[in-house]
């Protein structure tokens, strides 16, 4: 067959990343994951929590006080679970919907912001969450100095995305999809740093404060971790108090969860007001649903945590036409019409079928031989039809070993079974870092072993499939009840 497939194994949106010459550096290490994450948390419980509860409470004054944020039903706390950190509390029982509290505009951090501060003339060109990013670093190094000090006092300096984990930490994610995506994402932050220093850093000194690609970095995480999942990209904004704000996963919707509308005399100004998805009683801690399509490893790198849910585990293949397919135009021509590209993502979930035209796009991608009749143009309108349904067995027996073959060698440049991931979580008190690796790599091998076994499973039916040319003997009549062809005498 001429035609070949292309099957990478990284992520969508994350190219030209040599994972594999990276992850030769990572040396495994049974040292990994010492205590010290756990054990300088409950040192911080003990010894800091009082002036962890003198921040909050300056805060809470800095927002409700000062800022005229409106919280009748919660306050802020410092809480254990769902980790270690600050989160709402209601100080009354709560009814599904609720208001609970209410930021006015003038306490968020968006673009406008940083437009009407002092940085504002030179950050106007920058992408929302660079410009964002300039403004939290740079007013957080005037300490006591910022009108927002009550606010960036209170962000987390440690995040626990991959993002932050040491080379040592990553070796535990070697082999899977969340290591490149987040060497991907590192590069890709490094890069916007570097240009942003050169044009708008460096040129004015006298506004910026010294800044490392490491502050960029938590700059980074806090934007990812903390602005509400609707409220990116050109959007983007920070709201204060309401971004304390807790993920669970019994809060099955992310609708009704905070709205923007208008207060204030004729509705001018703005308010983002959040409400409790759930009924929650005086004392508990309302949370709400961050998103639902997140898989464990997009929550791992935006929020540092991963949720048991079986439906979080998910692996992304990326397909692609090669340019060397002698009929890539016309592939390219059909992909195009129904929505695909030069390459295609699907991303496959644990215990779900196969993406809807991911079959259709394999048998595209592989067709060639006596099958290449199907890319002339008089079939332009019905070849995706076609593509739905086997075409020869060449065809389908090609895409199963193709497919098959990329989840053998996926599979392979992990450094653990899943038998032992099961035997660590069973053990229980992993590291938090930990847990993320083994939840994460675990996913990404269940869901690979799923497409491995479809494929191997296909790749044993071909020869009882059902073909284009029957189904088009069929079709006219030329094939009777037992698959015999029918001849006619004249
Ligand atoms: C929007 S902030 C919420 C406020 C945060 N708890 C704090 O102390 O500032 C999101 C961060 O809270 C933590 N978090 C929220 N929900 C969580 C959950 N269900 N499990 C673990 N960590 C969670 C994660 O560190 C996440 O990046």
């Amino acid at each position: 067959m001429a035609a070949t497939i292309s099957f990478l194994s990284s992520p969508a949106n994350v190219t030209a990343i040599n994972t594999k010459a990276w992850t030769r550096r990572l040396k495994p290490s049974t040292l990994l994951f010492s205590k010290t994450t756990r054990r300088r948390r409950s040192f911080i419980t003990s010894l800091n929590k009082e002036e962890e509860n003198k921040k909050v409470e300056r805060l809470w004054k800095w927002g409700c006080e000062k800022g005229g944020a409106v919280a009748p039903a919660v306050r802020a706390e410092m809480v254990e679970t769902p980790h270690f950190g600050l989160g709402l509390v209601a100080k009354r029982s709560l009814s599904q919907n609720q208001v609970v509290l209410e930021v006015p505009k003038k306490l968020w951090i968006n673009s406008d912001t940083v437009a009407a501060s002092e940085i504002g003339r030179v950050c106007g060109g920058l992408k929302p969450w660079i410009s964002v990013a300039l403004f939290i670093i740079t007013e957080e190094k005037k300490k006591n100095g910022s009108p927002w000090c009550p606010y960036l006092d209170i962000l987390p300096q440690k995040l626990d995305s991959p993002l932050y984990w040491s080379e040592e930490e990553l070796t535990e994610i070697q082999g899977t999809q969340l290591l490149s995506t987040t060497l991907g994402v590192k590069e890709y932050v490094q890069s916007e740093f570097s240009k942003v220093e050169e044009e708008i850093i460096l040129p004015n000194k006298h506004l910026f404060p010294s800044m490392t690609v490491d502050d960029f970095l938590w700059a980074f995480g806090i934007l990812r971790s903390r602005a509400f999942s609707q409220l990116r990209g050109k959007d983007l904004v920070l709201v204060p108090l309401a971004d304390l704000i807790n993920h669970s996963c019994n809060v099955n919707t992310e609708d009704v969860a905070w709205q923007i509308k208008g207060s204030g005399l004729f509705s001018r100004e703005l308010v983002f007001s959040l409400r409790t998805p759930l009924p929650v009683n005086a004392g508990e801690q309302v949370f709400i649903q961050y998103d639902l399509k997140k898989s464990n490893a997009e929550l791992a790198l935006d929020y540092g945590f991963i949720e048991p849910n079986l439906g979080r585990d998910a692996y992304s293949l990326t397909l692609e036409i090669p340019e060397s397919d002698p009929f890539f135009g016309d592939k390219l021509d059909i992909a195009e019409s129904n929505g695909f590209g030069e390459t295609a993502y699907f991303n496959l979930l644990l215990d779900c079928g196969l993406p809807e035209g991911m079959l259709p796009y394999l048998r595209l991608a592989a067709l060639g031989g006596t099958d290449a009749f199907l890319l002339e143009s008089i079939f332009r309108n019905t070849v995706w039809g076609h593509l739905e349904l086997p075409v020869s067995q060449p065809n389908e027996e090609f895409i199963c070993k193709a497919v098959a073959d990329a989840c053998r060698s996926a599979l392979s440049l992990y450094r653990t079974t899943i038998e032992e991931d099961e035997e660590l979580l069973k053990k229980g008190k992993l590291e938090l870092r930990l847990e993320i690796a083994v939840g994460v790599r675990l996913g990404e091998k269940k869901v690979l072993n799923q497409i491995l076994k479809t494929f191997e499973d296909r790749g044993k039916e071909v020869e009882g499939l059902e073909y284009y040319q029957e189904r088009r003997l069929k079709d006219l009549g030329l094939v009777g009840e037992q698959g015999e062809i029918i001849f006619w005498e004249s």
